[in-house]
């Protein structure tokens, strides 16, 4: 299993290029489903998750080709199974995007439950709430969503649907089930992540109506059909959000090409108030930091977007953790998402947590330990404190990274970080 060695203690100079998102490729890669004309995907970062994505829709009979450039053809005419099977849901959540789009083209979807997962048990109740309030009828049978429309209909009837909570995938789920349904669909309570704007901006392209994407309500007037079209994926802000936290945490001065900081406001903030000089730049957005003991260790409250994200808690907690002073982080989206926190502590740092809340005492340094990733952003959190820390850190289970992160080390390495992958 592979693992990642790193020597800590260097500064990062240079410049990086930004992935496209995962959070939108894979949506984006589902909602190719929804037409039988070609889309071609720009931009496709090389990642895990879109490797089991691919798998997930070629079962499904549709034709799917990668180039090395980023670039995805899919074409869905002869799509003819409609089932999302277990044994690679359980690997990717994100699996469950394709029961709007199969409900939505097929008439029919069996998807299997996703189960829980490190960071919180993470429910689909929602998912299921708001088909059924499409017309859908849908049942929770042998770990799988059967779903289908009743006799008679030829598609999903417009609704509003009012989630209890912000959902993404929810909120995604539903804007493609609803771009091909009969009548006006409006959510209410939506998702404004940037991910969400991405992907109506790709169901438009293929000839769906859809206003109000980026605020809490979006309507969507149904269509008969969807069409081919050629969309660029967003620049990863989660990404970019790292690099952010790595070079605030190491010090340097590091340009992140195609980085988007009007996606990032909450995060840039908080890295400004600890004292990194963070600006927007053509293209860009470039980070300056003279690094450790000269920052200022920052609480937040982590809430869904325009707030602080939740997949940047870790990273920015790393940082605290060698800042001066203390601060108090509160992860309000999932119930288990500080699993990197003992980890932390291993490397030297001082983190107590009650519940939702960790309190981070900044520490002079870390010391560098061999540690264990336990999901996608705790294993990033564990790089960027490996980076500062005082000698050799091993990160154990790099699986998780590789879910979430293109070319990470070879990334790191270009600006001037010692890290390697070992087997
Ligand atoms: C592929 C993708 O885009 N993943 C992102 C997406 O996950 P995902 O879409 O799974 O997360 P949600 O926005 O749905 O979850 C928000 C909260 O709602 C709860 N919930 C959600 C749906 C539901 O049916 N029932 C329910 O109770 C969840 O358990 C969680 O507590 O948004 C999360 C929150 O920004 C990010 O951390 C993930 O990176
Ligand atoms: C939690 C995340 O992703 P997923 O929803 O795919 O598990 C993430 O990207 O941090």
């Amino acid at each position: 299993m592979d693992k990642l060695l790193i020597r800590g203690g260097r500064t990062l100079q240079g410049e990086v290029l930004v992935s496209g998102a995962k959070n939108a490729a894979l949506p984006e890669l589902c909602a190719a489903l929804l037409t039988a004309e070609p889309v071609t995907l720009l931009n496709v970062p090389q990642l895990q998750d879109v490797s089991t994505m691919l798998k997930l829709i070629r079962n499904m009979g549709v034709t799917a080709e990668r180039a090395d450039d980023g670039t995805v053809r899919i074409d869905a005419s002869a799509l003819n199974s409609p089932e999302a099977p277990y044994e690679l849901v359980k690997t990717m959540r994100a699996s469950v995007l394709a029961l709007g789009p199969l409900l939505a083209r097929f008439g029919e979807a069996t998807v299997s439950l996703p189960g829980g997962c490190a960071i919180g048990s993470r429910p689909v109740d929602q998912h299921i709430k708001g088909m059924a309030a499409m017309g859908a009828e849908i049942v929770v049978e042998h770990g799988y969503m059967i779903a289908k429309l009743p006799a008679g209909w030829k598609r999903l009837k417009g609704a509003r649907i009012t989630t209890d909570m912000v959902t993404v995938t929810g909120t995604e789920n539903f804007m493609m089930a609803a771009a091909l349904a009969e009548g006006e669909t409006v959510l209410e309570n939506a998702a404004q992540e940037p991910e969400i704007s991405d992907l109506a901006e790709m169901l438009i392209a293929m000839g769906a109506k859809i206003e109000g994407h980026g605020t809490s309500r979006i309507r969507i007037q149904g269509v008969e059909k969807l069409h081919g079209c050629t969309h660029r994926v967003v620049a990863d802000r989660i990404e970019a959000g790292t690099f952010l936290c790595a070079v605030a945490a190491t010090g340097g001065d590091v340009v992140l090409r195609h980085g988007r900081a009007d996606h990032l406001d909450a995060v840039i903030e908080k890295l400004r108030e600890a004292g990194a000089t963070v600006q927007a730049v053509d293209g860009g957005i470039r980070v300056q930091s003279t690094g450790g003991a000269t920052l200022k260790a920052q609480g937040f409250r982590t809430t869904e977007y325009p707030g602080f994200p939740t997949d940047m808690q870790a990273q920015f907690m790393a940082l605290n953790c060698i800042a001066q002073g203390t601060a108090t982080v509160t992860e309000t989206i999932f119930e288990n998402r500080f699993m990197h926190v003992n980890e932390l502590v291993r490397l030297g740092a001082k983190i107590q947590v009650d519940g939702k809340v960790a309190v981070i005492e900044g520490v002079p340094r870390l010391s560098g330990a061999t540690v264990m990733a336990t999901d996608l952003r705790a294993s990033a959190s564990l790089v960027i404190a490996g980076l500062v820390a005082d000698g050799e850190t091993m990160v154990d289970r790099i699986y998780h990274l590789d879910r979430g992160y293109d070319c990470m080390e070879a990334k790191l390495r270009g600006i001037g970080a010692d890290i390697e992958r070992v087997g």
